[in-house]
């Protein structure tokens, strides 16, 4: 299972996180977000997890392809996650500009409606990523989408289930409704971009219990 931990901001605690078993850690680069991070903070982080394997998201919202691309090629990303209300031609063209980077689009579910608008994305995303609506915020809101319209959910590439997921919540999300990979960040902090590493270690803990996650040395 890919399991994200977003809003890191602190070297110290990107590697200790990838080192509990992230699979992939992001960054909010969101200028109105209290976890904001500049392209220099990422890649302070980047330099501290050396050769870890662990994906590198940014988190953008709304913004230019040519403020995207400097973050990528400062912080040295490996991926791209589009939070706002990017379209399926802007999406297109990030693709052309950053042939080689994966491109994660979030998609904020108020209603059924919102999956098939996130199957459109498709053709030119590689991963999906399923938040809860909010009508004041973008994401790191903390609040859970309706877990029972994900039921039948399978759109045939990789996707994310995120929006409010805690070390107590993991194992009945999983089990109803059993993604691919999970996204968390406001459940796993002691306030906004400080990290609660205890928090995330009892993640991983749990998420053993479940078993659709092995330590990456099993
Ligand atoms: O975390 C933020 O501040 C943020 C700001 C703007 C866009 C996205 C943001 N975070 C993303 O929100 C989801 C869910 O967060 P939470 O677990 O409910 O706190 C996650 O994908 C973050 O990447």
């Amino acid at each position: 299972m890919r399991v994200k931990i977003c809003g890191i901001t602190k070297p110290e605690q990107g590697a200790a996180i990838a080192d509990l078993g992230a699979t992939a850690l992001g960054f909010i680069c969101v200028p109105t977000s209290p976890r904001y991070v500049t392209d220099l903070q990422i890649l302070r982080v980047v330099q501290a997890l050396e050769a870890m394997p662990v994906d590198r998201i940014g988190v953008f919202a709304n913004t230019t392809i040519e403020i995207i691309c400097q973050t990528v090629e400062v912080g040295r990303l490996t991926g791209v996650q589009l939070h706002g209300g990017e379209s399926l031609e802007f999406c297109d063209r990030l693709r052309q500009a950053l042939p080689e980077v994966e491109i994660l689009k979030a998609i904020r579910v108020k209603a059924a409606t919102d999956l098939s608008k996130a199957r459109d994305y498709l053709p030119v995303v590689d991963t999906l990523l399923l938040d809860a609506y909010h009508p004041g915020l973008l994401g790191g809101t903390g609040q859970t989408l309706d877990w029972n319209l994900l039921k039948q959910f399978n759109p045939g590439c990789p996707w994310l289930l995120a929006g409010g997921l805690t070390p107590e919540n993991i194992q009945g999300a999983i089990a109803q409704v059993k993604p691919p990979g999970i996204d968390l960040s406001s459940g796993v902090e002691r306030s906004p971009g400080d990290k609660d590493l205890a928090k995330v270690a009892e993640l991983f803990f749990k998420l053993q219990l479940t078993g659709s996650y092995l330590p990456q040395s099993a």
